[in-house]
């Protein structure tokens, strides 16, 4: 037999709920063969408040990590998530562009949950412009929409179509905005946004501060079913139906953070 492959360029969280872990669960749990290529190591401090520490990697390593997979293996999809340094983007966006990849998941990760420094503010302008033109899909969160759109601050639904319609204009072929738990609203809203329709997703809101790793685990679980062949539309339905059960059985991981649960569709079935 052989399994769908997908890559994620992604950084380690050693707490293990989202970066290049989450990526590996949840192609894990979809039947997809996973491959990463590691870019940062993020360490947290569990005597400082769970601060944040990152140790970006080697660049000579990213890219021989990149050919082992690009020109040894192959790949049906592949992701992005946390990239260090604007030469990292630049490698990311090569890499796309040399292979000719189409199924490709631009999660344009600026801010970590539970630490509230943008990690890399000065990698932004690289994101928007180096990174995000190669997307099939970029699925920013409503800060980091904020930020690629320019527009700052996204308070509403209309905002976010308003926001879904500039970073579609830089050249991303669709764009996904997660609203999630930082939108007020009764429910946990994402819009996605093909150059022509809205669609508005109004996934059940969970009551819980358990939520780290869900855009790495979301975007990843996107990654999967394009590898599968999945359309974009198909993929992003499906992976809001896994990110929200993921959700709904994550967990205090300690005083700090709860990761989601990447296993919670299988094990779970309510
Ligand atoms: N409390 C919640 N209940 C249900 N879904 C949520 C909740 N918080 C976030 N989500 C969903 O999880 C997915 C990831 O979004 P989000 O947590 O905003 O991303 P990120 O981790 O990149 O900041 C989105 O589908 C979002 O709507
Ligand atoms: C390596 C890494 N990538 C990405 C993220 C972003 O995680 P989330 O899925 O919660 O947006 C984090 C947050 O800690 C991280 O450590
Ligand atoms: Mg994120």
């Amino acid at each position: 037999m052989t399994l769908p492959k997908a890559l994620t360029i992604a950084g380690s969280d050693s707490s293990g709920g989202a970066g290049i872990q989450a990526d590996l669960k949840t192609f894990q749990e979809h039947e997809v063969y996973g491959m990463s290529a590691l870019t940062v190591i993020v360490a947290m401090n569990p005597h400082n408040n769970w601060s944040h520490d990152t140790f970006p990697i080697d660049i000579d390593a990213v890219r021989a990590q990149l050919t082992t997979i690009t020109e040894g293996i192959g790949v049906d999809a592949m992701k992005t998530g946390m990239l260090p340094t604007v030469d990292i983007i630049e490698i990311a966006a090569k890499t796309i562009k040399n292979n000719g990849m189409k199924n490709v998941v631009i999660d344009p990760v600026m801010v970590c949950k539970g630490a509230d420094e943008v990690l890399y503010p000065e990698l932004a302008e690289a994101l928007r412009d180096v990174l995000t033109p190669n997307a099939k899909i970029v699925t920013p969160n409503l800060y980091e929409a904020g930020q690629l759109s320019g527009m700052g601050a996204l308070k509403t639904v209309e905002d976010i179509k308003e926001a879904a319609a500039k970073i579609h204009d830089l050249g991303a072929e669709n764009v996904l905005i997660k609203g999630g738990g930082k939108l007020e609203h009764e429910h946990a809203v994402d819009v996605l946004f093909d150059g022509n329709d809205y669609d508005v997703l109004e996934g059940e809101r969970i009551d819980t501060p358990y939520t780290h790793g869900a855009g790495c685990s979301y975007s990843a679980a996107i990654t999967a079913q394009l590898a599968y062949g999945a359309t974009v539309k198909e993929a992003v339905y499906g992976a809001k139906k896994f990110i929200t059960a993921a959700i709904r059985h994550s967990f205090k991981l300690n005083q700090f953070v709860g990761p989601v649960h990447h296993g919670a569709s299988r094990f779970h079935k309510e």
